[in-house]
């Protein structure tokens, strides 16, 4: 069965595709073209949900009735920074700002408290809504996030995030080794198994 994303990052799209090389998964906006959804819930899970049951419902009205949406609402806490940015993580630097004003923000911020290196974590929510019924799960990668960016592999902030375990930031270390543990490996993964069950 068709898996539509509803997502409209390229980062996240490259890494679903690579989580799901057995499934037919296709971005929304291959279908609906541009659509902005107003991410103005206060938890990953309402924002994971809000899009995912946004785009089901647009895809309902053009007459595609029997397809899975899957959403994925991400983003990095710095408990050491009141817990920014969190559910802001994508518009930290302001509403359309890229990856690298984003970076440059927390960047400015770690070096205010004079912060080198200090814990952080991501957490991905997944929504799936599939006939009419949403399912959401989570998954975390802990670790520390540095006051510079190294290396140039996955996306947002990964040349600032040091795993637990590793001493090279993602940036670094490629999309190989942080498939094996990253926060939306994990929630997908636990996706999987409730598409087993309501498939
Ligand atoms: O270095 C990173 N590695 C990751 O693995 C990761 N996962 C999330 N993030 C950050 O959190 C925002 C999510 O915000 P977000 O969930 O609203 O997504 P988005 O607005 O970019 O796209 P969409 O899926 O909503 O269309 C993103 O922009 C990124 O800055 C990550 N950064
Ligand atoms: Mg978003």
């Amino acid at each position: 069965m068709k898996i539509v994303l509803a997502s409209a990052n390229k980062g996240k799209i490259a890494e679903f595709e690579k989580l799901m090389p057995h499934d037919e998964v296709i971005a929304f906006s291959e279908i609906l073209g541009k659509i902005e959804i107003d991410e103005d819930q206060d938890t990953f899970k309402g924002n994971a949900i809000k899009k995912a049951q946004t785009i089901y419902d647009e895809l309902q009205k053009i007459g595609q009735k029997d397809v899975i949406v899957i959403s994925d609402d991400s983003g990095i806490t710095v408990p050491a920074l009141n817990n920014e940015p969190g559910i802001y993580s994508a518009r930290y630097a302001g509403i359309g700002s890229t990856d690298k004003e984003n970076n440059e923000k927390l960047i400015q911020n770690l070096n205010a408290k004079n912060l080198e290196i200090t814990p952080a974590f991501y957490t991905a929510c997944i929504s799936i809504v599939y006939k009419n019924e949403v399912y959401t799960v989570h998954g975390w990668m802990y670790g520390n996030v540095i006051n510079k960016e190294l290396g140039d592999g996955g996306f947002g902030y990964d040349p600032m995030f040091i795993p637990n375990g590793f001493d090279k930031t993602l940036g670094e270390l490629g999309y190989e080794a942080k498939k094996g543990f990253s926060h939306r490996t994990k929630a997908l993964n636990l996706a999987k198994k409730v598409l087993d069950v309501i498939l």
